[in-house]
C-alpha cells in the first residue's frame, strides 16, 4: 500500500460529501473509484490530491501524514493529477504544454530568468528532454509541434497524461480519463494506463465506463452518498448484491 485514508470526511456546509472513508491505494496497481453521480468521487479525489482540505480524518502517503499539505507540496511528493482537458493551453503547442509539467522539479527563480544563468539553461534543457521522453511514452511525438487547439479529444487526453507524467510522479490520479472519447479510443487510453503501471507508476482513477473499469482495474472502491459501499476486485464488485442494488441497477457490468 502506498497511500491510505483513514476515516476521511469532507463537509460542505450541512452536506457530507465524503464520510469516514477508509481506503488503501495499492502500489503499482490500477485502483478505481466508482459510484453514482454525486457519490463524492471527485471530492474524495480532491481531498487526496490536496485541492480540498479534509474536515476530519487522515491521509498517509508512504506512512507520512499529508492530510494538511497544500496541493503543490502534495505534487512535489510525487502525486500527480490530471485535470480536464480544458485546463490545457489551447494556443500553445503540445510540446510547450508538456514542458510546463517538469517545472515542478526545477529550482530556477526570477533571478535566474533575468540573468539567464547556467542553472536556468540546464533546467530548461532537462524540461525539454523530459517532455520529449513523455511525448514518446504517450505516443504523441509526431504531433508535438501542433497547437493543442488543433488536435483530437483523445490526443488532448494523452497530453493531460503526458503533463502529469512530466512531473515524475509515483501516483497518477486520473479523473474520468476516457470521458468524451469513442470505444476504440477508450481502449487505446486503457492500454496507455496499463503501460504506466508496467513502468512502475501507481494509478488511481475515477471512471464511469463500467466495462472498461472491470477490464482495467485491479481494485475497485464503490462510493455511495459519500460512504464506502464496497471494495474489492472487479469480480467481487460485480457480484456484490449491495453494489448491484445501489449502482448497477441489477444489470451487472453491462454499461
Ligand atoms: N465545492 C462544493 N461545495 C458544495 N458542495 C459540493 C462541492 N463539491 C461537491 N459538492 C457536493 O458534494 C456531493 C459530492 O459531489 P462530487 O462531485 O464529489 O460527486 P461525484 O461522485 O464526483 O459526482 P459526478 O459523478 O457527478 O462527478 C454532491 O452533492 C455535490 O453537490
Amino acid at each position: 500500500m502506498i497511500l491510505q485514508t483513514k476515516q476521511l470526511t469532507k463537509q460542505f456546509g450541512g452536506l457530507v460529501a465524503v464520510k469516514n472513508v477508509d481506503f488503501n491505494i495499492e502500489k503499482r496497481k490500477v485502483n478505481a473509484i466508482i459510484g453514482p453521480n454525486g457519490a463524492g468521487k471527485s471530492t474524495f479525489f480532491n481531498l487526496i490530491s490536496g485541492v480540498h482540505r479534509p474536515s476530519s480524518g487522515q491521509i498517509l502517503y508512504k506512512g507520512e501524514d499529508i492530510t494538511h499539505l497544500p496541493a503543490n507540496k502534495v505534487a512535489e511528493l510525487g502525486l500527480a493529477r490530471t485535470f480536464q482537458t480544458t485546463n490545457l493551453f489551447e494556443m500553445a503547442t503540445v510540446f510547450d504544454n508538456v514542458v510546463v509539467g517538469h517545472r515542478l522539479r526545477t529550482r530556477s527563480n526570477f533571478f535566474d530568468a533575468i540573468f539567464r544563468t547556467k542553472r536556468l539553461k540546464e533546467e530548461e534543457e532537462r524540461c525539454k528532454q523530459k517532455a520529449l521522453e513523455v511525448l514518446k511514452f504517450t505516443e504523441l511525438s509526431h504531433i508535438g509541434h501542433q497547437l493543442v487547439a488543433n488536435i483530437s479529444q483523445e490526443e488532448k487526453k494523452r497530453v493531460a497524461f503526458a503533463l502529469a507524467l512530466a512531473t515524475e510522479p509515483e501516483i497518477v490520479f486520473l479523473d474520468e480519463p476516457t470521458a468524451g472519447v469513442n470505444p476504440d479510443e477508450t481502449e487505446s487510453l486503457a492500454y496507455l494506463i496499463k503501460k504506466m503501471v508496467n513502468q512502475g507508476i501507481t494509478v488511481c482513477l475515477i471512471e464511469h465506463k463500467m466495462r472498461m473499469i472491470m477490464d482495467l482495474a485491479d481494485r475497485i472502491m464503490v462510493l455511495n452518498y459519500g460512504e464506502k459501499l464496497a471494495e474489492g476486485t472487479p469480480s467481487e464488485i460485480n457480484k456484490n448484491e449491495e453494489v448491484i442494488r445501489a449502482y448497477l441497477g441489477g444489470s451487472g457490468a453491462s454499461a
